[in-house]
């Protein structure tokens, strides 16, 4: 599902394919440029739906433009596209504080044993991620057995000058630094283990429940698209963590057993690009901002359309997230906002069965 930064070479066939091509980040070749620091090249933004800007104008004079309408039957303003059913934007659903909590969960909890990550495949469980990073340490493939670690998968963190550290570099044991892992974390999944090789629901898998702050918010945000009179059950969710130049290529979820239900997608960090096309992907696709605390809803009808993020910013100008930021280093010091001002997370949230 992940694209690798190469670009394909039938990256034109499709009308998904060339949106995705068109937002995706290159960097300019001008050598005068290249030696110095890589300048993006610039990209045109005007085709962009932006859904703060449309609550804004909704907010002040009551307008909507072509193709967008308000749902019927919220609190606040859930918009949706026409062409789209079963597409619905909540901008800002989630406040400051409730976004710093979930960044936070996303970077310590939820990558905890015996949640599975991408780094399981690997080095198999790994605890304690975020901390380790925070405190510089270093995963060293570990053999009490035998002077070398040929035979063994098991990894421990060591502080970088510990003799440990030493004793396998010297033995030949690989060792990758918890901050590398942390950059190179590109998922986790909470409740019932997605498996991605299988693309299927392990339900043999160990799992914890999806905590029940997380289940409410989600039952919250997912009434408005639910089939009346039924209340939307949390059983499983990815969580994405993107950095500088990580995409999410075009995809349809078709795991889970009854599309009725919603995913109810929360962004979280640096502003990001979502495509949202159409059954096929020769259907143009819309091309939207998703920011921190924006929620998007994706049943019926809508579960059957590819979508993707070709794109996320992190610069300071795009990104989006100076209030974000700051709540958060008040909050809790430099090291959640050491990481967000570069990354975006996503956490989806999907009832199995
Ligand atoms: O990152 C996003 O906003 C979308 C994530 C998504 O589509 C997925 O995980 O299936
Ligand atoms: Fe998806």
């Amino acid at each position: 599902m992940y694209e690798s930064a190469k670009v394909s070479d039938d990256a034109d066939r499709t009308a998904f394919r060339r949106a995705e091509k068109q937002y995706k980040l290159y960097y300019e070749q001008d050598s005068k440029f290249y030696r110095k620091k890589k300048l993006p090249k610039p990209v045109d933004l005007s085709a962009l739906l932006d859904f703060n800007q449309i609550l804004h104008d909704f907010n002040e004079n009551g307008v909507l433009p072509d193709g967008i309408r308000a749902a019927a039957g919220a609190d606040s303003p859930v918009f949706c596209i026409e062409n789209r059913p079963g597409f619905y934007f909540i901008p800002g659903a989630l406040s400051l504080k409730e976004q710093c909590k979930w960044i936070k969960e996303s970077l310590t909890n939820f990558p905890q044993p015996p949640n599975r990550t991408n780094h399981n495949a690997i080095y198999g469980p790994i605890a304690d991620l975020f901390d380790s990073a925070k405190a510089n340490k270093v995963l060293v493939q570990e053999d009490p057995t035998s002077e070398t670690c040929i035979d063994t998968n098991k990894w421990k963190f060591c502080d970088d000058d510990e003799e440990d550290v030493a004793k396998a570099k010297r033995r030949g044991c690989k060792s990758v630094s918890a901050s590398v892992l942390l950059r190179k974390l590109r998922w986790s999944t909470l409740g019932l283990q997605f498996d991605w090789s299988k693309r299927n629901y392990d339900v043999s898998l160990p799992h914890n429940d999806i905590p029940d702050a997380l289940c409410k918010l989600a039952k919250t945000h997912a009434a408005i698209a639910m089939p009346d009179g039924e209340e939307f059950r949390p059983e499983g969710a990815i969580v994405n963590y993107f950095g500088l130049g990580d995409t999410l290529g075009g995809h349809l979820d078709d795991m889970e057993a009854d599309w009725s239900k919603p995913i109810v997608s929360i962004s979280l960090g640096c502003k990001a690009i979502f495509l949202l096309g159409g059954k096929s992907k020769d259907d143009p696709p819309h091309a939207m901002y998703l920011r921190s605390g924006d929620v998007v809803l994706m049943a019926g009808e809508a579960r059957e359309c590819y979508h993707g993020v070709p794109r996320i910013f992190t610069d300071e100008e795009n990104a989006d997230i100076g209030a974000l930021e700051l709540e958060l280093s008040l909050e809790s010091g430099d090291s959640f906002a050491e990481y967000i001002k570069t990354s975006r997370i996503n956490i989806n949230i999907r009832q199995v069965f």
